[in-house]
């Protein structure tokens, strides 16, 4: 989608050692009476970035944005805003604003009413005011539904006036959670372009609390994983996609294969794994296995060959199993290979053309290939 990809592949201050993060997280704890929602965690994010936390429900990702907001305090640890500690800060005075998953617009109220309320309440003048309005209006493309209530906009219209009525104040942090939970997935998906340009063209830091993983993908320059209460990894998309640094990341963001197996051997950066089962695979990116460790290899299922000819190149793993289910699923077609181990891989191929050169079916025998380098071996 446009040149969104090229302005913001530099855009990397966490891999720059100089760079100042303008959000920290350290060593933070929330307990609720003896439960514990967010157990000593630290966390940078940086200034303009798209921040997404991503996990299961009640992992803590919205406790951490309530303290953020100043809503809640940590029990312990601090959390920095611009080198600042915000401890003891009210809401109302941090340079941050929440926009929650409900919108909560006034139905009673104009388009442009919603978006003037917080400014009226802040005591603004009211020429500012109807400036601020206006460029909000302009920036969120609803010049021309200004006078119509919320009932009478579309979910994706009312969630830019949401979005207008957050930013309207001017805040350097905007914390989303949620935001388009209420939409249907095609206006998700067109939606979620559209927070990221506005995120640009705004030049805000914006920190975006998410249950689902493709939006995460999409919108988020890092991704931080979080299962209860710990952030498991932080990274880009691509990096949590193809190099997850546990069994639980590369489990939770998309579709994988978990071979597990021990270390049998290693040379010269590549490993042997063995399941034990007589089924032994070469892999790299190995990182600290060492030998005789409980490994997991993990591969996407699009890493993955079938065919019905036996592949005769020798650097890949090439094992023989069973079609043993087929999904069609009109642009790629995943098969479900049954291993002579008993386990089954999926391996997914893309219908580039309509009709194939190598039809598989129900039952056939098969070969799985993959090159050493097409997983990754994990040893949490
Ligand atoms: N005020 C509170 N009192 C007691 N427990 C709480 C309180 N607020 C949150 N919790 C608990 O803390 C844990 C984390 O909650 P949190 O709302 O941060 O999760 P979440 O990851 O945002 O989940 P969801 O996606 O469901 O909103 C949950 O187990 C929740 O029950």
């Amino acid at each position: 989608m446009k040149s969104l990809g090229s302005i913001r592949r530099s855009f990397a201050p966490w891999n720059d050692p100089d760079a100042k993060p303008y959000i920290v997280f350290e060593n933070v704890t929330k307990r609720f009476g003896d439960f514990t929602a967010v157990n000593n965690l630290s966390l940078k994010i940086y200034e303009r970035e798209f921040f997404a936390l991503l996990g299961a429900s009640g992992c803590g990702k919205s406790t951490l944005l309530r303290m953020l907001a100043g809503f809640d305090e940590p029990t312990a640890g601090r959390i920095l805003l611009d080198g600042q500690d915000l401890r003891g800060i009210p809401p109302y005075r941090r340079p941050v604003n929440m926009m929650f998953q409900s919108y909560a617009l006034f139905p009673h109220m104009t388009v442009e009413a919603n978006i003037a309320f917080g400014l009226k309440q802040e005591g603004m003048a009211k020429a500012d005011i109807e400036k601020r309005v206006a460029e909000m209006l302009k920036l969120v493309k609803l010049e021309r539904f200004a006078k119509r209530k919320p009932h009478q906009l579309s979910g994706g219209q009312r969630q830019r006036v949401a979005l207008a009525r957050s930013v309207a104040k001017r805040p350097k942090v905007l914390l989303l959670d949620e935001p388009l939970g209420a939409l249907d997935k095609k206006l998700r998906e067109e939606t979620q372009f559209e927070l990221m340009d506005q995120q640009q063209e705004l030049g805000l830091t914006f920190v975006v609390v998410t249950h689902d993983q493709e939006e995460a993908m999409t919108m988020a320059d890092r991704i931080a994983i979080m299962d209860k209460g710990e952030v498991m990894q932080v990274a880009t998309p691509a990096e949590v996609y193809e190099a997850p640094s546990s069994r639980f990341v590369a489990g939770f963001v998309g579709n994988v294969n978990m071979i597990e197996g021990t270390v049998s051997g290693r040379e010269n950066g590549v490993a042997r794994i063995s399941d034990g089962n007589g089924l032994t695979i070469k892999a790299e990116n190995i990182g600290d296995a060492a030998a005789g460790s409980a490994v997991a290899f993990a591969i996407r299922p699009e890493k993955i060959k079938v065919s019905s000819r036996k592949p005769d190149d020798p650097g890949v793993n090439v094992v023989e199993g069973e079609i043993y289910d087929i999904a069609y699923l009109g642009d790629m077609t995943v098969y479900h290979v049954k291993l002579a181990d008993g386990q089954v891989v999926k391996a997914s191929a893309l219908n580039a053309s309509r009709i194939t050169d190598d039809p598989l079916t129900w039952n056939d025998r098969a070969f799985i290939s993959f090159r050493p380098d097409a997983g990754v071996v994990l040893t949490r």
